[in-house]
């Protein structure tokens, strides 16, 4: 059995215990784990503390090079990284291949080339020369959650350590096979030892003493909302960026382009498993092309492939954990005793769908399930289920859109469909949501400011933004000589 170990000063740390991570398609257990506590937590971010000067003295241009190396190493590794990630999570290779990691190694890259270009601002006074220094903050803790976890995990590590700083790097205790590469690579690449370790365990045990360290200056976490609070809690003063969970509007009005919605509406919930936390989970259509688009929805997610994620032309594969499974099963069940109708999906396997392929007949598996005549206060509506779960409501007008759009705890992304030019705008700006994609799916690119409002996060991460997580900005103000200094008679 694989054994998978902590990276900690880049040495290789057994586990004073382990736990085993499966293959959510098969039950097969892919490796044994090093579960991480207190004492790795301390030694890793005491290599991180101590490896801190060095890197972040080392010039940019020469960071940029070893960050660009571990870019061109893991696009060189595709194959391998998006298989495993595959066998660990669950989702769909023809994802993890074509988009998930090679875009891992894009964030590489583009922050190899941002570090570079880290400037300031000045602002002259008559009197003096103000101007900012960004400097690294220092050890930073990095936490990602099961779902696209290698993207996510590159998503910090690459700003983080492009900027100067340190980090210990906590995966999910569900997927944590993919950034154990990304480890390896990291030290192949020329990233000294010291610079990235990873603490592997459970999020009570490694996560909270991880959070909670003195020497931690920042922590840049993507997981659920109760998870966030809980590190807000007990972490004390650092900084934060939090992405956590989301129930995201995907709202169409009678104008659209009603095929392109479809097909985007389909990918935003059923895509990633409906494990996305920017899924549009809840399609809210104006009243009169309702029922045609809820027919016409239903008929493509009846179309959807379900099976084997090592399969390229499988759509939706399994849940993570049985746990997870046992949990969107619940809001399946618990839709239509809500008063919500089921259209397709559902608990069992649908006659229209065929069977599994033997290989992963034991998997985690739900189908694609569409619910219409879904009041916006029921719990399916108001719930994050990530899973392939969609709910269909319907609205009056634009004002009746924003009310059900914004009445949500949660405020991540936001989908708007209309020909209507004005009105699009004015959707853009009524929506309470980090991000809003006009006749558009989620479309990431690298400068974008990535994050929510409300439950769904605080702080921003992307391009300069990601500034604002894993830089101190710093003002200096020169006196150009010359002003009266007020003289006190002492
Ligand atoms: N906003 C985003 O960018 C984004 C992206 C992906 C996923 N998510 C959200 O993540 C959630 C799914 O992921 P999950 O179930 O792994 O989330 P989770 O909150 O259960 O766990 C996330 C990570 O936090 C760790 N953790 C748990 N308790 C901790 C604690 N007390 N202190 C420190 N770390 C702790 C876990 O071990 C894991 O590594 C969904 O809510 C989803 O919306 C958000």
């Amino acid at each position: 059995m694989q054994q998978i170990q902590h990276l900690i000063n880049g040495q290789s740390v057994a586990g004073s215990d382990y736990f085993e991570t499966v293959n959510p398609a098969t039950q097969e257990v892919l490796a044994e784990v090093a579960s991480g506590g207190e004492a790795e937590v301390h030694a890793a971010v005491a290599a991180a503390k101590a490896a801190f000067p060095g890197w972040a003295s080392t010039p940019a241009p020469e960071r940029a090079k070893r960050i660009r190396q571990l870019g061109e190493l893991i696009a060189r590794h595709v194959p391998e990284i998006a298989q495993t990630e595959t066998n660990d999570c669950g989702q769909v290779i023809a994802q993890t291949g074509k988009q998930l990691v090679p875009r891992a190694a894009d964030n590489f890259h583009y922050f190899a080339e941002m570090c570079t270009r880290v400037d300031g601002h000045t602002y002259p006074t008559p009197t003096h020369l103000n101007y900012t220094l960004f400097h690294p903050v220092g050890v930073c803790a990095l936490i990602s959650p099961w779902n696209v976890p290698f993207m996510t995990a590159t998503w910090k590590v690459a700003p983080c350590l492009a900027f100067g700083n340190t980090a210990v790097l906590k995966m999910s205790e569900l997927s944590p096979l993919s950034a154990a590469r990304l480890g390896e690579l990291a030290l192949e690449a020329g990233i000294p030892a010291g610079v990235l370790n990873l603490v592997h365990g459970y999020g009570k045990q490694a996560g909270e003493p991880l959070c909670a360290h003195p020497d931690v200056r920042a922590i840049s976490f993507t997981g659920s909302t109760a998870t966030g609070h809980r590190i807000v809690q007990t972490a004390g003063l650092k900084k934060f960026s939090m992405e956590l969970g989301g129930k995201s509007p995907f709202v169409i009005f009678a104008d659209a382009d009603l095929d392109r919605a479809l097909d985007a509406a389909v990918f935003m919930i059923f895509s990633n498993n409906g494990e996305r936390c920017t899924a549009g989970s809840r399609i809210l259509v104006q009243k009169s092309i309702y029922a045609d688009f809820a027919q016409k929805f239903a008929e493509r997610a009846r179309r959807i492939t379900v099976g084997d994620p090592l399969d390229e032309k499988t759509i939706v594969g399994p849940m993570i954990s049985p746990a997870h499974l046992a949990k969107v099963r619940h809001y399946i069940e618990l839709g239509p005793k809500e008063g919500a109708t089921l259209l397709c999906g559902g608990l069992d396997r649908p006659s229209y769908a065929p069977e599994l392929p033997e290989r992963v007949r034991r998997g985690n598996y739900v189908w694609p399930t569409v619910f219409a005549d879904v009041d916006n206060r029921m719990k399916i509506a108001q719930d994050e289920i990530f899973g392939p779960v969609a709910c269909l409501i319907p609205f009056e007008d634009e004002a009746d859109a924003i009310r059900i759009a914004n009445d949500t705890q949660y405020g991540l992304s936001s989908y708007v469909w209309t020909e209507n030019l004005g009105r699009a705008h004015r959707m853009a700006a009524a929506i309470e949501a980090g991000m809003c994609f006009v006749n558009s799916q989620n479309v990431r690119d690298l400068r974008q400011p990535f994050g929510g409002t409300k439950a769904s996060g605080t702080g921003r991460e992307g391009g300069t933004w990601s500034y604002e997580v894993f830089c101190e900005p710093k003002n200096v103000a020169v006196s150009l000589g010359g002003h009266h200094i007020p003289h006190w008679g002492v």
